[in-house]
């Protein structure tokens, strides 16, 4: 049926008769239009291609000055261990993500199932002792920093009383850099910055300033180190300022080390300490708490029942309930960056300990620990009285069994001690006898 004008057979014959004049077929026609349509698709494609390939090279070009300027360590590309918690479970990702970076910039690193063992046998490798990256990022343009920040990548951060001093010393003796003392500040500052503990208002460009000659390339192993062991129980500082601050990748190879003494004798240290201090007349707030109302000094008995108080008062305060300080570590950071070592062995054997020390951080040292911050007065009090132990031990005997748990349930890096020693099995006192 015709409805006006031509019908749909009548317009196929026109082109058909149209296509036959002068030279091409319909058929002609059609492959033509079918090239076309392929080619017009294949410049699509390539137009698409180059525009891709321009943004990423754009995206490497920008990246690039940050994979030259930092040296990878090796634990950014071990594998990351997740106990359970969000944050965990984000740092695992990046650490992944760190890894891939890592493979694209050199393309000869291994893949995430590469064994600590095998790195450490890598690190064992003198070429892979300048590897160890510092960490030194870019940092927001707007900071008057250089735009870099340089925080420590070694932190000590416990316990207090249980050989920090000696441990610090001996790295900063054989290469790792220390925080830089200003003006008339107290030594002590070389080892100890305390900046998460009382200079955390300051900001991290005071905490930078500490450690930004560190850079300078004398530091031949790429470390250095922040030995404040006040910050046991200050992880969540800790992990917010490298967190906001560093990209994942790099916070992944800071390196944490905890040295555990078994408490009573930690206290008794601590006790010494202070009455050391006291009686040189240095009357710091922490200080005066070994001291009566009337300025005498008070037995350790007497301040073991003080403790007491104050630890059943405030547990989370209470240095020497290691376990609810690493659990929160272990929360936020990988377990594997985490080095837990114990003061016994320290004590009796420091070689395993030297051994330990270096195999984790990937360096070798020749020397030996000395033995530091050890109080040398007639006031010293050497022994823990029957009474102050019948005080202090149900205090922190609960406590101990859930860190051997803990240790036990959490391994470490392949070289930590395994078993812990529990403290009940190891010499209580300390080294006041034997050095
Ligand atoms: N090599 C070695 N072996 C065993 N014990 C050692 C060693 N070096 C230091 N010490 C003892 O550790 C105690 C001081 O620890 P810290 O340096 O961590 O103290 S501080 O928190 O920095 O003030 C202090 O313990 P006490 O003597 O019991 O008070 C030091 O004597």
């Amino acid at each position: 049926m015709e409805r006006g004008g031509k019908g749909h057979g009548d317009f196929k014959k026109v082109i058909r008769q149209r296509s036959l004049f002068p030279i091409i077929s319909t058929n002609h026609v059609m492959v033509v239009i079918r090239r076309r349509r392929c080619m017009f698709a294949m410049v699509a494609i390539a137009v698409a291609l180059t525009v891709v390939s321009f943004f990423v090279g754009l995206f490497v070009t920008i990246k690039d000055p940050f994979f030259s300027r930092y040296h990878f360590s090796l634990s950014s590309d071990a594998p990351a261990e997740v106990h359970g918690s969000d944050v965990k479970a984000r740092h695992r990702s990046t650490n992944r993500q760190a890894q891939g970076e890592l493979r694209t910039t050199t393309g000869t690193e291994k893949s995430n199932k590469t064994k600590w063992s095998d790195l450490y046998a890598k690190s064992n490798n003198s070429s892979h002792h300048n590897s160890v990256m510092i960490n030194k990022t870019f940092f927001d343009n707007t900071t008057k920093l250089n735009n870099e920040l340089v925080l420590p990548n070694i932190l000590l951060i416990g316990a207090q009383k249980a050989g920090t001093t000696t441990v610090a010393s001996w790295l900063h003796r054989n290469g790792v850099c220390a925080a830089k003392v200003f003006g008339d500040e107290p030594s002590f500052y070389k080892k100890e910055t305390h900046f998460f503990d009382e200079f955390y208002d300051k900001g991290i460009e005071y905490y930078v300033k500490r450690f930004e000659h560190c850079t300078e390339g004398v530091y031949h192993k790429g470390f250095s180190l922040d030995a404040t062991p006040n910050y046991l129980n200050l992880a969540r500082r800790v992990y917010d300022t490298y967190s906001k601050n560093v990209p994942a990748n790099i916070m992944g190879s800071l390196k944490l080390m905890v040295i555990l003494r078994e408490p009573i004798s930690r206290e008794l240290s601590w006790y010494n300490h202070k009455v050391d201090f006291f009686r040189r007349g240095i009357t710091a707030g922490y200080i005066m708490n070994v001291s009566h109302k009337n300025g005498t000094v008070k037995s350790f008995d007497e301040y073991a029942e003080m403790l007491k108080e104050r630890v059943l008062n405030s547990p989370h305060n209470a240095f020497g309930f290691y376990v609810d300080h690493l659990r929160t570590w272990v929360k936020l950071f990988d377990r594997q960056q985490l080095l837990i070592l114990s003061y016994d062995e320290l004590l009796q054997e420091p070689s395993r300990v030297q051994m330990r020390i270096e195999r984790f951080l990937g360096m070798s040292i020749k020397d030996e620990f000395s033995n530091a911050n050890k109080i040398e007065s007639k006031h010293k009090v050497k022994e823990i009285s029957p009474h102050a132990r019948k005080v202090l031990e149900p205090l922190f005997r609960e406590k101990n069994e859930e860190l051997y748990d803990f240790i036990r349930d959490h391994p470490g890096p392949p070289l930590e001690q395994t078993p812990f020693p529990r403290f009940d099995n190891v010499v209580v006192q300390s080294n006041h006898s034997r050095h």
